[in-house]
């Protein structure tokens, strides 16, 4: 079990140019203190450590092997949760979404000329299963078994309907991806990390009729709620949201959860609210300026290709999100968001775009 650590340890130290938050917090002291250490689900540093060591461009590095995985690895973890989200102290908020009927924002493009559409997703996770690394194939489908049955309870905007990755075909599989909708099997970091194991047996996407309201089922987490639509409508995206997830929370589900770290996911840099609000926006002139990587930091906000993350930008348009998780409620993120993309429109426009 260490001798799987150190190798992998090896190779992250063999890379000096590595500037990922493991290689910056994965000291030989914290090393030699976790190294021999396993969950009660099993998982070791190596399944934590993996997917930084073999891939060392990564921005983060790690990954939680399991809930209890923020337990025993704590050391190594909370550090690089304090680094990412930028907190000295792992006190995480209750979850506080707001008064929904009294939201002070509505539509962050009212003219409709920059904003293509705009997604709200958050990450949930079966509190008594463990994540990629240490889950079984079985673990896969009855997890996807009982979360089917809780989204088959869903009413009114929300009802939906669940396609299996088993069986759909490949062209749909590419149409609804290249739509945004779907997620594929293509990121290394996830891969090298377990987050492909068995595929594509119990993953899986559920929508209404309209694709508003989706749930990825064992992507990189074991839920992803997710709200979307056409334009810069954050209010009416985000409500959606906060009713699915108030609905899916009294439906028998029950998440993972840590005191001081909000709700638990595979990654690091999702926990908390896991929540993160974008818009996909048109903005030629700003994406062009050498300040644009200050100009999000400023706001908190975040830049992505529009295919996802680790993609490029097409035709000027970005994904702008928040990119603060924890130490702040749902509905602060929410409106760090509505901030920064609201800056982001000034200053395009300012720019003469
Ligand atoms: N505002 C948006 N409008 C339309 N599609 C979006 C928007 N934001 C993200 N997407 C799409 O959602 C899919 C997933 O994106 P991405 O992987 O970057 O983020 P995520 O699902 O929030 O997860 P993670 O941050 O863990 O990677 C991609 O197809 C992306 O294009
Ligand atoms: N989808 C995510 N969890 N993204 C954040 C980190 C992704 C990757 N592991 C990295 O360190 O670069």
């Amino acid at each position: 079990m260490a001798e799987a650590a150190q190798k992998l340890y090896d190779l992250l130290k063999a890379d000096a140019n590595c500037k990922s938050l493991l290689a910056k917090n994965l000291t030989q002291e914290r090393f030699d203190l976790l190294k021999d250490k396993t969950t009660k689900f099993g998982g070791t540093l190596a399944d934590c450590i993996r997917s930084g060591c073999e891939n060392t461009d990564s921005g983060v590095g790690v990954y939680a092997s399991d809930p209890d995985a923020y337990t025993v690895f704590a050391p190594l973890l909370d550090a690089v949760i304090k680094d990412y989200h930028k907190v000295s102290e792992l006190n995480h908020p209750n979850p506080d979404f707001g008064d929904v009927d009294k939201l002070d924002f509505g539509d962050l493009d009212p003219e409709g000329n920059l904003i293509v559409s705009t997604r709200v997703r958050v990450g949930r996770s079966h509190d008594s299963y463990g994540f990629p690394p240490v889950l079984k194939l079985e673990d896969r489908v009855e997890m996807e078994k009982k979360t089917v049955e809780a989204l088959n309870k869903l009413e009114g905007e929300l009802k939906g309907t669940y396609y299996p990755l088993t069986g759909m075909t490949k062209e749909t599989q590419k149409q609804l991806t290249d739509d945004h909708f779907l997620f594929n099997d293509s990121d290394r970091f996830l891969r090298a990390a377990g987050g492909y194991n068995d595929w594509p047996t119990g993953r899986g996407i559920f929508f209404n009729d309209n694709k508003t309201f989706l749930v990825w089922v064992n992507e990189e987490d074991h839920l992803r709620f997710i709200s979307m639509q056409k334009g810069g409508n954050l209010k009416e995206v985000y409500v959606r949201l906060v009713k699915a997830i108030k609905a899916l929370e009294s439906s028998g589900l029950s998440f993972a959860k840590r005191e001081g770290l909000g709700y638990l996911t595979f990654c690091p840099s999702n926990l908390g609210t896991t929540l993160r609000a974008s818009v996909h926006i048109k903005i030629p002139k700003l994406s062009q300026t050498p300040d644009f990587k200050a100009f999000c930091d400023k706001y908190n906000i975040q830049a992505r290709g529009i295919h996802g993350e680790h993609t490029e930008s097409v035709g000027g348009v970005y994904d702008i999100s928040n990119k603060r998780r924890l130490g702040l409620t749902e509905i602060q993120a929410i409106q760090e968001m509505r901030r920064g993309v609201e800056a982001v429109i000034a200053e395009e426009k300012k720019l003469g775009g």
